[in-house]
């Protein structure tokens, strides 16, 4: 049988690659700043130019009527990001809003494509970087061609963990949080890190830079597309509390194997994150 979604696939590279360039063109000019939930949920112009482009590109070579679209910037006008059977484009045209502002070199575009609710594949570019992370499902996951796996430590005191502070600035949450983070340092671990940018933190764990990545309060557009490089890096994709992961749940962990993904979420203090879907 042909393969249905290569075409897709390969056209989402080339107009990642084609949006990453208009960020990092917009980055050397003056970088208008709005805000959407709160005063530290950032976006730009370009946020929404770059969406629009990528949504363009994709009706213009695939047709309006048989794909949808989720996009972090027409979501809000939308409501619900509800995931149906039809081939579905899950879009995040500038991960990492607030390094884009600040030029803090980590900016990722994230386009991922789902068919029966089922994640086919994934691709970031990290566009300062200039690297392309993909991944198609069964296929295996690549940094610019080269095939990337995660690593293989086992041992939780040998690690590094991801996870980030969001933007949520309810003092419980960030309490939650910051004792999340303390417990881990306690284990303890070689270090946490985290790049802003959840997408590009998931490439980190499929190329092995670090043991796993967890977050609560991230979107469907930001790990739609890492969640398959993930898995075809030989990564695990779960819920915070160890139970299957749910794009929609806006919870998220990825680790290189099951051990350390175990071991990270016995510290995790959960805290409650509104759906993406509204369900
Ligand atoms: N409310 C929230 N809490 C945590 N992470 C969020 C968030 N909203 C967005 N993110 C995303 O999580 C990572 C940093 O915490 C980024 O990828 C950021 O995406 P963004 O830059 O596209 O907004
Ligand atoms: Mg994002």
């Amino acid at each position: 049988m042909a393969d249905e979604w290569q075409d897709p696939y390969d056209f989402a590279v080339e107009v990642a690659k084609i949006a990453g360039k208009i960020i990092r063109r917009a980055a050397e000019e003056e970088i208008k700043v709005n805000t959407k939930s709160c005063t530290v949920d950032l976006v730009t112009a370009t946020d929404v130019r770059v969406e629009k482009i990528i949504i363009g590109a994709i009706k213009e070579k695939f047709g309006e009527d048989t794909h949808c679209f989720i996009g972090e910037e027409s979501a809000a006008a939308k409501g619900p990001s509800v995931l149906t059977d039809k081939p579905t484009w899950i879009i995040d045209p500038v991960d990492g809003t607030t390094n884009f502002v600040h030029g803090f070199p980590f900016v990722a575009v994230s386009i991922a494509f789902a068919v029966n609710k089922e994640l086919e594949f994934g691709v970031v570019y990290s566009c300062f970087e200039d690297k392309l992370y993909k991944a198609r499902k069964g296929k295996g996951a690549y940094c610019d061609d080269e095939k990337i796996e995660v690593s293989d430590i086992k041992d939780i005191h040998k690690s590094v963990v991801i996870s980030e502070f969001g933007t949520n600035r309810n003092v419980d949450v960030v309490t939650e949080i910051c004792a999340t983070m303390k417990r881990i340092l306690l284990i303890p671990v070689h270090g946490i890190r985290g790049t802003g940018t959840a997408a590009t933190n998931m490439c980190m764990v499929a190329c092995g830079a670090v043991e796993a990545f967890f977050e609560i309060g991230i979107h469907c557009w930001d790990v739609a597309a890492g969640a398959v490089i993930v898995q075809e890096a030989g990564g695990v994709l779960l819920d915070v509390d160890g139970g299957p992961f749910d794009l929609m749940s806006r919870r998220m962990m990825s680790a290189n194997n099951r051990t350390i993904a175990d071991r990270v979420i016995k510290e995790i203090k959960i805290f409650p994150a509104e759906r993406d879907d509204g369900k």
